[in-house]
């Protein structure tokens, strides 16, 4: 199993790459890919750490070395938010990097499952998709936004709020990955209640919690570690359904035939090819379907962006 992280010699790709050399299945290989000269070096610090998975590092203008053969390519190349920026204010410079990347895969390593953490997340996943249409080679299935930090942060805060263990709590987070796009499905969260005072101050929480890592890092980037651990986590539980592992199941958001949007996050079963099955998200309480109807406008123009910046 080969999996390529391109942006390897950033906040979240350096976190990353260190967590897959240490869980990745033995006989893996980690190809880390950077604009960023430093990138072999990076490769070379993990190379020292003694598990059974292969690291290559390259730099340069060109991921094509690192791209050969990939089973999976998780994509966090792109710059992060500064306080008083939204995600949308990405757009202008993270559009043109997520495209040329996504091109070089269409072209390289046309079955690979695609994750995409680059922010806008909602419009960076449209642009994913056009890309590999025009190149003849889009497999919905296989093309993945990762939403899985909306999901730890989820059970984090719940676990701390409730007072329950951290462990316990599953929670399907639906929607999109900014502001009002991000949904906790709170109520279907066993063993605990939310009064609807507590959904929809824990709701709010959880859809500002990007902002509140940018602004405890006061200019110096976004959360790196966290998202670090979330991409390990999805990008594992990728790797585990192309294995042929049953019942690995995540939130991602994806072009799931959904009714409300193009694209949107949901529970999907994992399998040996990416998405082998939409699963419902179950009954919400008011509150959420409230709440899933008013951010319906936002992610769709999100969505539009992305498709109207490849047409
Ligand atoms: N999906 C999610 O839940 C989350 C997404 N993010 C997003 O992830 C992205 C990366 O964040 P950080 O790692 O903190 O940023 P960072 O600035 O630390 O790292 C970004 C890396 O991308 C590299 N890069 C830039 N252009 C490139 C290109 N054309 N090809 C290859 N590499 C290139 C840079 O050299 C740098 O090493 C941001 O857009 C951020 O908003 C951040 C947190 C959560
Ligand atoms: O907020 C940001 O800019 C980074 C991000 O997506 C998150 O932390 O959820």
């Amino acid at each position: 199993m080969k999996v390529c992280v391109l942006g390897a010699a950033g906040g979240i790709g350096q976190a990353l790459a260190l967590l897959l050399k240490t869980q990745l299945p033995v006989g893996s290989k980690l190809s880390l890919y950077d604009i960023a000269p430093v990138t072999p070096g990076v490769a070379v610090d993990l190379s020292h750490i003694p598990t059974d998975v292969e690291v290559e590092g390259f730099a340069g203008q060109d991921p094509t070395a690192a791209l050969e053969g990939a089973d999976v390519v998780l994509i966090s190349a792109g710059v992060a938010r500064k306080p008083g920026m939204d995600r949308s204010d990405l757009f202008n410079i993270n559009a043109g990097i997520v495209r040329n990347l996504v091109e070089k895969c269409a072209a390289t390593s046309p079955k690979a499952l695609i994750g995409i953490i680059t922010n806008p997340v909602n419009t960076t996943v449209a642009i994913a998709a056009e890309v590999l249409k025009k190149a003849g080679v889009y497999d919905k299935n296989r093309l993945f936004g990762i939403t899985t930090l909306d999901v730890l942060r989820s059970e984090t805060f719940i676990a701390e709020a409730k007072g329950v263990k951290v462990a316990d709590v599953k929670v399907n987070v639906i929607g999109g990955h900014s502001g009002v796009t991000i949904l906790p499905l709170l109520s279907q969260v066993e063993g605990v209640s939310f009064s609807e005072e507590e959904a929809a101050a824990m709701t709010k929480r959880i859809q500002n919690a990007g902002t509140e890592v940018v602004e405890a890092k006061a200019g110096g980037g976004s959360a790196t570690l966290s998202m670090g651990q979330a991409a390990c986590r999805f990008g594992l539980s990728l790797v585990r359904g192309l294995q042929g592992e049953s019942n690995v199941i995540e939130c991602a958001y994806i072009d799931g035939g959904s009714e409300h949007a193009a694209f949107f996050a949901q529970p999907v079963l994992l399998g040996k090819n990416g998405v082998e099955k939409v699963l419902p998200y179950g009954k919400l309480s008011e509150f959420e379907v409230n709440a899933r109807d008013a951010m319906l406008d936002t992610l769709k123009a999100d969505i539009k962006l992305g498709v109207d910046f490849v047409k």
